[in-house]
This record gives structure tokens, C-alpha cells and sequence, in this order.
């Protein structure tokens, strides 16, 4: 599903959750969603599932306006919390509700995932555990396979073996059936080899959008000896450093051209890939 938002405005009395947030993202893809917290990812997930009106410009969804336009929205799953989406009754009682919501359902997947992550159609959905609970919003999520799902950091209550769990169900669900999904998180380590593009948004505004690719191409690891590295380094963006004895490793952002990499090679120094966790550290301005 393509997704067009052109000055997209959220706001919240007085502050500005979005502030004239312009991106196209063509769909077909798994795409990443970060930025801090407060930088307005769930306002823009709200907004692209009619859960809340922008207040400015506008948001197309494959050519078409999203809000009061339920032909739209019931191609679009937002899982935000497992308790705001299946909080009714028994865990049976939220499958039946999210079919009757989703024509795209398919209920034997979601039998299968409540085997999965071992929940009990019978359990009162209140009376779960926290993990218990994100797991049904990411049954309820991936069951639904909406043409635009989203899943707002949902499964961050998960366990380990659960999240991975997760991920693997999604990927093969993905593959085999092909849609747009975005995945809001701040484990960014974790997440990111699934994402296709990463959208990285920062006090309600774009800053990246990028194939994940190309975005961590941007970051690089020098390593060496230090007089060395220091001597590379010199006017490139240095992210951060690490010493070990003799050896020296910095982290630099940049593209590196073919004179800098010859320049490397010969001052016998090895560069390597950085992680996507430091390329949003530095992309987002650092500690506050
Ligand atoms: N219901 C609300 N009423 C008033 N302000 C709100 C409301 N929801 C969000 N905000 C404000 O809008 C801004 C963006 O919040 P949003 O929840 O979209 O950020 P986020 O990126 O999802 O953050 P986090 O990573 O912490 O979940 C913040 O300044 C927040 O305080």
C-alpha cells in the first residue's frame, strides 16, 4: 500500500506532534520507524489509521484519503497496545471481533500463533500478563494481514524467545504474503535486519529515509593503530572511539570515496560496518 503524507500536521492543543511532515513510501516493504521518544511516531500511526484527524495537510493511503473512509481503513491494522486492540472479554471473544473487522483475516493463522506464543482462547484478555497481552496484539496484527499494518512498539513486553518468535512468524508471513508493514521500536538493534527502509523522524519532522542499505553505508569503523586512526580521521565526523592498548577504533559518518579508502588501506587500517544503533544516535542529535 502506498503511503503519501504531504505537510502533515498534528497537533495537540499546543504542542506539535507533527510539524509539516512530508514522506512517500511506495509499500511492498518492511520499514523501520524510529526516532526519540516524543518525536511523534505514534502520532503519525494514528494518523495513518484514521485514529486521529491531522490537523493540517494530508495523508493518502494507494491515492486515497484515510479519514472517515472505512473502505481505507479496514485495510489498515494498527497494533499499538495489545489492551487498546483486543481489551473484550476472552481471547476468543478478540479473534471473533478482529475477524469481524478484517475482511483479509485468516483464522486458522491466528490459531496457529495463539499456539505459537502459548495463550489460551479462554483467558480473559485483562486478566493476562503484560507479555501475554503484546502477544495478542501481535496475533491480532499479523492475522489481520492488512494491506498497511503497523505495529507500534507493541512487542517490546514480549520475553526474548517470544520477540524472536515474532519476528521469525513475521517474515515468513510477509513473504508469503507480501504487504506494507511498519515497525515502530526502540530495540533498534534487534529489529533492524528486517527493516527494507528506515524512516527516522525527530521532533515531528523527517530527517531520514533511506534503504537500510545505503544508511548504514554512512557509518563506518576504523580500526588500527592510534597515531593512524587519528591521522584518517582528521576532518571526517567522528561519531565515537574506543581504545584497546595500541589499538584504536573510531566510529566516523560519511560517505568514504575511493582516495579515502586507498588512504586506509595503505596507513594499514581496516574499516568495517558500524551498528544502526549509533548512526540514529548520531542522526538524532545525541543524549538530551
Ligand atoms: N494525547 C496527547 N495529548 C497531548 N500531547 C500528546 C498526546 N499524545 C502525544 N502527545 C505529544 O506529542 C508528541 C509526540 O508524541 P508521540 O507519542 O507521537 O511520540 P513517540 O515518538 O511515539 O514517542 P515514544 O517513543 O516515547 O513512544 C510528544 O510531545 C507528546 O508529549
Amino acid at each position: 500500500m502506498r503511503i503519501e503524507a504531504r505537510d502533515l500536521v498534528l497537533r495537540y492543543g499546543e504542542v506539535t506532534a507533527l510539524d509539516r511532515l512530508t514522506f512517500e513510501l511506495e509499500g511492498g516493504k518492511i520499514y523501520g520507524l524510529l526516532g526519540r521518544n516524543g518525536s511523534g511516531k505514534t502520532s503519525l500511526m494514528s494518523v495513518l489509521s484514521a485514529f486521529r484527524k491531522q490537523s493540517a495537510g494530508s495523508v493518502l493511503l494507494d491515492g486515497a484519503p484515510v479519514w472517515e473512509n472505512p473502505a481505507v481503513t479496514s485495510a489498515v491494522s494498527l497494533i499499538r497496545d495489545a489492551g487498546e486492540s483486543v481489551d473484550l472479554g476472552t481471547a476468543a471473544d478478540a479473534l471473533y471481533f478482529a475477524e469481524w473487522l478484517r475482511p483479509t483475516w485468516d483464522a486458522a493463522y491466528a490459531k496457529e500463533l495463539m499456539e505459537l506464543f502459548g495463550l489460551q482462547p479462554k483467558a480473559n484478555v485483562k486478566a493476562m500478563s503484560k507479555g501475554q497481552r503484546s502477544a495478542m496484539g501481535v496475533v491480532v496484527g499479523l492475522a489481520s494481514r492488512a494491506p498497511l499494518t503497523m505495529f507500534d512498539e507493541s512487542y517490546l513486553g514480549m520475553d526474548a524467545p517470544s520477540r524472536h518468535a515474532f519476528y521469525d512468524a513475521l517474515l515468513a508471513d510477509y513473504m508469503a504474503h507480501p504487504r506494507t508493514i511498519i515497525l515502530s521500536t526502540h530495540l533498534i538493534e534487534e529489529v533492524s535486519p528486517m527493516f527494507e527502509e528506515v524512516v527516522v523522524i525527530d521532533r515531528g519532522r523527517l530527517i531520514v529515509h533511506e534503504e537500510t542499505e545505503r544508511l548504514l553505508a554512512r557509518g563506518h569503523a576504523v580500526t588500527g593503530a592510534a597515531a593512524a586512526v587519528d591521522g584518517f580521521v582528521t576532518g571526517l565526523t567522528v561519531l565515537g572511539e574506543k581504545v584497546l592498548g595500541p589499538t584504536k577504533s573510531a566510529m566516523v559518518y560519511g560517505e568514504l570515496d575511493a582516495a579515502h579508502r586507498r588512504k586506509a588501506a595503505e596507513a594499514g587500517l581496516t574499516l568495517g560496518p558500524i551498528a544502526m544503533q549509533e548512526l540514529f544516535i548520531h542522526l538524532t542529535g545525541g543524549p538530551k
